[in-house]
């Protein structure tokens, strides 16, 4: 899926753009403040209907208006979807006109894959930013997987508030438990089953970014490995009772990057950081692509940044490579002019928040 039109309405100091899109690469150069970046918030909105940062989304409106509005084109079929977001937190989305059932509805429609300087939480952050990488990719390849997951958040949710409550001898405790215990059991089940062929194509792209042989990549699910969930849960509940939440299951899942058995948030310069974060990210939209035919729309921002231009070149030709459309900021237009073998990129130049079509590689016919 490609977006064909964008159209952006009171979005950072974006006040108005309509854009018409390359279904491959579009690039977005632009000095410092220029407004690139707002660009790919606003398709990040329109994916995900929430900036980066969800704390950062009521920011995303424009100072001294009420609201922002994105506005796209899906697909060959020219899908209309919108988004709407106000600054009491509220928002429409619009699918073809009707409002959007479900986040997950736009989040199965546009799979966004976002590349910026927060991407080195994959390796630096906490637990919950690779349980949210990994499970971007079990929810798009897995159908099942986004009812169990609710599942799970259901029942961990009312097992905590009950376990709060200190009520131990709960029927309602044992009625949550199984529901935990069953919906624990899948989601793991469909981690692991995604994790076997990801993990394949993680190495299979890192290899052709970097050479880094002993870096390895760690699933721990959640909780004791030689026990199931339900003897977990037993074992663990006077410790359960006492800290007031569920200490061991699928919400404490990691999926840790190491190298000779240090972590590679460690060992690795920035540089080489940044290619496995890339590397974790392009696997991604390979893998979904391979297993659902799907392709994933790809914002990366800064795409120059910490990489010499070998590395730049072989970032932009696997992009190239998997076919999927591409937002990408840099600051000079010739950071990225020449990198591109299949398709001569859009080029747009924004400037206090306007954006306008530059001719390609910088040269004007
Ligand atoms: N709510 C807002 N309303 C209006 N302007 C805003 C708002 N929030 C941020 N800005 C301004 O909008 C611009 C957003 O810039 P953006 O982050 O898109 O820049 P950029 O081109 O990516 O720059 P850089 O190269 O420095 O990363 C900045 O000039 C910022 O001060």
């Amino acid at each position: 899926m490609s977006i064909s039109q964008l159209s952006i309405t009171q979005v950072r100091n974006l006040s108005q753009a309509n854009l018409s899109l390359s279904p491959h690469i579009n690039i977005f150069f632009g000095q410092n403040g220029a407004g690139k970046t707002s660009v790919l918030e606003a398709v990040h909105l329109l994916g995900l209907a929430k900036s980066f940062k969800p704390a950062r989304t009521r920011s995303m409106i424009q100072w001294d208006q009420t609201e922002s509005v994105v506005f796209c084109k899906v697909g060959e079929a020219n899908l209309p979807v919108g988004i709407s977001r106000k600054k009491d937190g509220k928002h429409q989305v619009k699918i073809s006109g009707e409002p959007a059932t479900s986040s997950a509805e736009l989040a199965s429609l546009l799979p966004v894959q976002l590349i910026n300087s927060d991407a080195f939480l994959l390796l630096e952050g906490s637990s919950k930013n690779r349980r949210q990488f990994l499970d971007w990719g079990v929810f798009h390849v897995e159908h099942t997987f986004f009812h169990q997951w609710q599942r799970l958040q259901k029942s961990l949710k009312s097992r905590n508030i009950l376990l709060r409550s200190g009520k131990i001898s709960d029927p309602l405790r044992d009625t949550w438990d199984r529901e935990f215990i069953e919906a624990a059991t899948e989601v793991d089940n469909l981690r692991q089953r995604f994790l076997k062929g990801f993990v394949k194509e993680f190495e299979r792209v890192l290899g052709l970014l970097i050479d880094l042989p002993g870096l390895k990549l760690h699933y721990t699910r959640g909780w004791d490995k030689t026990k199931t969930v339900e003897e977990v849960l037993k074992h663990n509940l006077q410790r359960d009772l006492k800290s007031g939440f569920t200490n061991a299951g699928p919400q404490r899942a990691d999926m840790k990057l190491k190298i000779h058995g240090e972590l590679a948030s460690d060992v690795l310069s920035r540089g080489q950081q940044k290619l496995v974060v890339c590397a974790l990210k392009l696997a991604q939209g390979y893998y979904l692509s391979k297993q659902t035919g799907k392709q994933s729309i790809y914002l990366v921002d800064d795409l120059p940044s910490e990489l010499d231009s070998r590395h730049i070149k072989l970032m932009c030709q696997l992009l190239e490579e998997m076919d999927a459309q591409a937002f990408i900021t840099c600051i000079e237009q010739q950071q990225l002019a020449t990198s591109w073998q299949r398709h001569q990129p859009k080029m747009f130049h924004v400037e206090h928040g306007r954006i306008v079509i530059a001719p390609e590689n910088g040269v004007q016919k």
